[in-house]
């Protein structure tokens, strides 16, 4: 939690406002951030000082590992984090590779379960990681890739959250996630459940024991409609101290988590927070 204020605080200090063209918003932003989250410890980086939906963050990780490409299955699973995306973004409902309602395109799961070849066929990154390290393999190349940049124009929105890369050191799994472009007030809420929960699940499927999850952010950004709640609202409030995530024990492979998995096998205790705060969301 400290680091996540920490990095508010930063932005608030020294950021500089840039003019985004995409929505048309300033942001205040900083380049370069690191995080670190504790699975080992089963330190979840729920953020305290407001309530945080950390349901529909597991679940929109959820259904990047099952390569969904459509918001009704997101919201489903209990994430309506992409309707906005699929549906109101102007420059996607004028693109021709959109397939109609609810269509996000070739993004995010997409690339990680189906990348395209240029040689016909695809390759599924997920799968090939889950079954080297349940051999006890890390070839040093355990990298799961959204970013496509060959079919960005297919797809609603370049992935933010791009590349996700697990080692093993012994029977300990590791992962550094890297992203580009962060709205730390709304997505970063959900991003750090979500690197934390991918290292807990893909070791729980694997036989590993968590290590450590490394969370590298270029651009950390607060919106300028979204400042004022955060340094005069959030930022005022005292955190509490860390809830703790449990995982069904019966989810024991990659088959699983695609087929009978639900929000219901996830559990979250001590969450003590502060009241909701209602941010904008720039499309
Ligand atoms: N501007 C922007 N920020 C983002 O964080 C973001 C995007 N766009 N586009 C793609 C995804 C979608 N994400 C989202 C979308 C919505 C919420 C959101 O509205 N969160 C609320 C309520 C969540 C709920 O009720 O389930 C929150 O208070 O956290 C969070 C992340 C993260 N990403
Ligand atoms: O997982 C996510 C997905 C998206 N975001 C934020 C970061 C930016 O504010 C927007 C994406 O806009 P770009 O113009 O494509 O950078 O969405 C996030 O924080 N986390």
């Amino acid at each position: 939690m400290k680091q996540y204020l920490d990095l508010c605080n930063r932005i608030i200090d020294t950021g500089t406002w840039i003019e985004n063209e995409r929505t048309g918003k300033r942001c205040l932003t900083v380049i370069n951030a690191d995080l670190i989250y504790n699975v080992e410890k089963n330190e979840f980086p729920l953020i305290t000082t407001r309530k945080s939906f950390w349901k529909a963050a597991i679940a929109e990780m959820l259904g990047y590992i099952r390569g969904y490409d459509n918001a009704a299955d997101f919201r489903q699973l209990g994430a309506k984090t992409w309707d906005a995306n699929a549906n109101e973004n102007q420059a996607w409902l004028n693109n021709t590779h959109r397939k109609g309602e609810d269509d996000m395109g070739r993004v995010y799961g997409v690339q990680g379960r189906a990348w395209s070849k240029p040689d016909g066929g695809t390759i599924d990154q997920l799968k090939k990681i889950v079954d080297n390290l349940s051999k006890g393999v890390d070839d040093r190349g355990e990298i799961l890739s959204f970013y496509n940049p060959g079919e960005f124009h297919m797809g609603c929105l370049r992935p933010c959250m791009h590349t996700h890369n697990f080692s093993l050191l012994g029977d300990t799994l590791y992962l550094n996630s890297f992203q580009r472009s962060c709205d730390v007030p709304l997505g970063l809420n959900f991003n750090q459940v979500q690197v934390f929960t991918l290292l807990a699940l893909i070791a729980q499927i694997t036989g590993k024991k968590p290590g450590q999850a490394y969370h590298k952010i270029v651009n950390a950004h607060i919106y300028e409609d979204q400042l004022a709640l955060m340094r005069d609202v959030q930022l005022t409030r005292e955190p509490f101290s860390p809830a703790s995530l449990s995982i069904n024990p019966d989810i024991k492979s990659l088959e699983d988590l695609e087929t009978w998995v639900t929000m219901d096998d996830f559990e979250v205790s001590n969450y003590q927070h502060h009241e909701a705060i209602k941010y904008p969301f720039s499309v």
